[in-house]
């Protein structure tokens, strides 16, 4: 079976180094300019595929080559077939080559190929033609059997054939040449015959000059790549030091990856002296590839130097490559790898999130002082925006992953910024579920761990307890030491097991009253250990802004517990959100347990309270009583029990409040009634009703003036009634959903009345409902008026 050698030295002899005396390019730096950029995708590329590319896909690659902005394009190797010759000449012919945009053809030292190569390219406006032979003693000895004079004059004979075909083709058709040598193993030959040849070759030639389009370019192949890059480089240095008259010349490098290490290789190459670098896009080419050029590309570019190559849209530019190649790239390659942006690790992905929040910050501060904005990202050397990547892809998740990660994505995706400790235990939650699942954790698998874990994002997410409505007052109290402070009171309908419940409660602000309130009416016993909030800007000046608020609860007895259950509530109101997080960590909280139901036992020990009556209205008639109509109307349930051994039936209650109210009654049955009526806007901004009353029975047409319909509905009693009448609370809201939408009123009058000297008091609550809203509120003050026992004038 074969393996791998104890000893490979007897195998393989390690490369001799150069003695290079003076070596300069370990202490060069990169300048300001990028390299000359050859691509040579449709050539070394194309030859390296199992299956070459079509017309087609070779066009499509060319098209994509220009985009990019590339000057000098390898298209291909014409004397090899007809697809490349035909590719060549269909350019040409559909006058496809933009002016700027210099193609190269490739061909070997052989007459007959120089020929039909230099026919390719007939007509076009510029070419140019790159002729190679191998030259290093490998090749002389095996390949071609020659000695090194033999090497030599094949360059030479060759190249002057090609200045004489050249020269006749650009007096029979103009096109202007430039000339390419390539001295083929490069890096495997003796450094002074690389230099002997090309010397030969370019005084061959004849025409090198010092202006660019004269020049003549010596291609140093790294053909295999056979040692380290500081040698490749030294190589190189050692040919831009001899060549002579070297400002006729342009060096140019074609470095291989068989070492792994063709882009170190063109890079020391650059700073050994080369000006120009032929490789593929993503390293496409023979073997283990040419050297990649978005990868030199955009080293140049994270240096601060612009590349003249524009991959802004590196996913297109992916495509298209993949595309006509047929061969991934591979998910870990630089810059362009589907992971390269991507930390899947928790301190990577922790350090990112700082990165981005401290990036934010400093870019703010740049822009005021007028600055660009810097880059400095740990663990990103690139802004994957610049490449037309998102953050999103950024930061993955997996088992090992940690909280930072998670974070970023929650805040990226719901904009939701959880505090430190939240963050801790989200983590263990989506841990979780990667350990579970053994795999990636996607951007959606993570935000619906977040729904679900939080009771957060609409219905599908709802918890057990979710919060419908809320009131809170704030009540002066006065403690036992005699100061007085104020208590706040939360009055809200709340689903419990998707029925409406009416909860209620007190506390130094509006989330410790929730929890007096959830606790009173539901056994759910907690405190608050950890509050936090932040608002979350959707619109311009911020017209949409909600706030978010995080919460943290223990156990009420035990404050330093080490079982806690966080929470998370938005809402366009700050009280609101903080009550929607209290309501989200008490679901996770309760879990699947129990919660008490709701009894109508008003005896000694029965539990039946005020909003437990509320609850019952609420959910069988659609009622948000007011909190004091719920006082009024728990007496009136009371004393009705009473005289029924303390106990009602559940379904009494509806008939008891309409009675009680006049709720939903006929409208002619009370002993205030308004049959029809009309209201009239004046200019002063008083509202005038008219309406055909019916009081006791009698009918008459009344007209009064007020602040609104109320009040003017106050002023036609008062021509028939004695004393006053006002409104001491009056209250509304939407009854119904959708089309059949209507408003309820709720109005409690006082009334004033002095009979025989003595002053009468009442008030009375009126209750009622109409599609319109100015409607229910003038029914409503009948029925109340109708209870309250008026005094008719004579
Ligand atoms: C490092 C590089 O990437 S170099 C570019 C390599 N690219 C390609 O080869 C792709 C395109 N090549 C081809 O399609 C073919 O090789 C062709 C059309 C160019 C030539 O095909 P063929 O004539 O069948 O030759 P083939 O490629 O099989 O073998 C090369 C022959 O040419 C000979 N040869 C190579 N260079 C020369 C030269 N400059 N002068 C004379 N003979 C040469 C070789 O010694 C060999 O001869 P042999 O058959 O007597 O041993
Ligand atoms: C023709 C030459 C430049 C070549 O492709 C190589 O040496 O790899």
């Amino acid at each position: 079976m074969p393996c791998m050698l104890h000893d490979p030295s007897a195998k393989y002899k390690p490369y001799t180094p150069l003695k290079l005396d003076n070596r300069q390019w370990p202490s060069k730096t990169f300048g300001q300019k990028p390299p000359i950029w050859l691509s040579t995708d449709l050539r070394d590329g194309n030859q390296a595929l199992a299956n070459p590319m079509t017309i087609e896909q070779k066009t499509m690659f060319f098209e994509l080559l220009i985009e990019c902005g590339f000057k000098e394009i390898e298209i291909a190797y014409p004397a090899a077939s007809d697809t490349d010759f035909n590719f060549v000449r269909g350019l040409i012919e559909r006058n496809a080559i933009p002016d700027d945009v210099w193609i190269q053809v490739l061909t070997p030292a052989r007459e007959d190929l120089i020929k039909r190569t230099v026919d390719s390219v007939a007509g076009c406006k510029h070419a140019i033609i790159h002729m190679y032979n191998a030259v290093s003693p490998l090749f002389r000895s095996v390949v071609f059997k020659n000695s090194k004079e033999e090497t030599l004059a094949l360059a030479v004979e060759h190249t002057q054939i090609l200045r004489q075909l050249t020269d006749e083709c650009t007096a029979k058709y103009g096109t202007q040449f430039r000339y390419e040598y390539s001295p083929e193993t490069f890096s495997q030959t003796e450094p002074e015959f690389a230099v002997k040849v090309c010397e030969a070759v370019k005084k061959a030639w004849g025409r090198a000059g010092p202006a660019h389009l004269d020049k003549i370019i010596f291609n140093l192949p790294a053909t295999v790549e056979t040692a380290p890059p500081n040698h490749f480089a030294d190589l190189v240095e050692y040919f831009h030091t001899n060549i002579t008259e070297r400002e006729k010349v342009i060096i140019s490098l074609h470095p291989h990856n068989d070492r792994g290490t063709g882009v170190a290789a063109a890079e020391l190459g650059l700073l050994a002296g080369a000006n120009r670098i032929e490789g593929c896009l993503f390293g496409n080419g023979e073997r283990t590839g040419n050297v990649d050029i978005v990868n030199l590309a955009l080293n140049w570019y994270t240096q601060g130097v612009s590349p003249g190559l524009d991959f802004s849209d590196l996913q297109h530019v992916i495509d298209v490559v993949t595309q006509c190649n047929d061969l991934p790239v591979h998910p870990r390659h630089p810059y362009a790898g589907e992971l390269v942006f991507t930390a899947f690790s928790g301190s990577h992905q922790d350090a990112i999130k700082k990165g981005f929040e401290d990036q934010a910050l400093r870019n703010a501060e740049e822009r005021k002082k007028g600055e660009s904005e810097t880059w400095d990202m740990p663990y990103l050397p690139i802004d994957p925006a610049d490449l037309g990547q998102t953050y999103e892809a950024v930061i993955r998740v997996n088992s090992q992953s940690g909280k930072g990660g998670i974070a970023y994505i929650i805040k990226q995706h719901l904009r939701l910024d959880m505090p430190r400790k939240m963050q801790i235990a989200f983590y263990q939650a989506v841990q979780t579920v990667a350990d579970r699942e053994a795999r990636e954790m996607t951007v959606d698998d993570i935000t619906n761990i977040f729904r679900e874990t939080y009771h957060f994002g609409g219905a599908g997410y709802e918890g057990r307890l979710s919060l419908r409505s809320f009131r809170i007052t704030s009540v002066p109290a006065t403690d036992t030491d005699g100061t007085s402070e104020d208590v706040r009171q939360f009055d809200g309908t709340v689903s419990v097991d998707g029925v409406l419940r009416v909860i209620r409660g007190d506390g130094n602000g509006p989330l410790s009253a929730l929890l007096n309130a959830l606790r009173q009416h539901l056994d759910i016993d907690l405190a608050l250990r950890e509050y936090s909030e932040h608002s979350i800007d959707t619109g311009v000046d911020g017209e949409n802004s909600r706030a978010a608020s995080y919460i943290e609860l223990v156990p009420t007895n035990d404050r330093r517990s080490s079982k806690s259950w966080w929470g998370v509530g938005v809402d366009r109101d700050i009280a609101g959100s903080g009550l929607r997080a209290v309501l989200s960590a008490a679901n996770s909280h309760i879990g699947d347990r129990q919660l008490p139901e709701l009894k109508l036992n008003f005896g000694p020990g029965g539990r039946a309270s005020q909003t437990d009556v509320a609850t019952m209205v609420l959910n069988a008639l659609g009622l948000e009583l007011p909190r004091r109509l719920q006082s009024a109307f728990f007496e009136v349930v009371q004393r009705a029990a009473r005289s029924s051994a303390d106990e009602l039936p559940v379904d009494a209650l509806p008939e008891l409040f309409r009675k009680e109210y006049g709720y939903d009654a006929v409208s002619e049955s009370g002993p205030v009634c308004m049959k029809s009526f009309t209201l009239e806007h004046l200019a002063d901004k008083r509202v005038r009703l008219t309406g055909d009353f019916i009081f006791a029975g009698s009918e008459r047409k009344l007209s009064g003036l007020g602040n609104g319909p109320l009040s003017s509905a106050l002023a036609c009693l008062h021509e028939a009634v004695q004393g006053s009448l006002a409104v001491r609370e009056y209250s509304e809201h939407a009854l119904g959903a959708g089309s059949e939408v209507g408003a309820v009123s709720y109005v409690e009058l006082i009334y004033e009345v002095t009979i025989d000297g003595l002053i009468r008091k009442a008030t009375a609550w009126g209750v009622s409902s109409d599609e319109d809203i100015a409607a229910s509120g003038l029914k409503a003050v009948m029925a109340s008026a109708s209870r309250i026992g008026v005094v008719w004038r004579d």
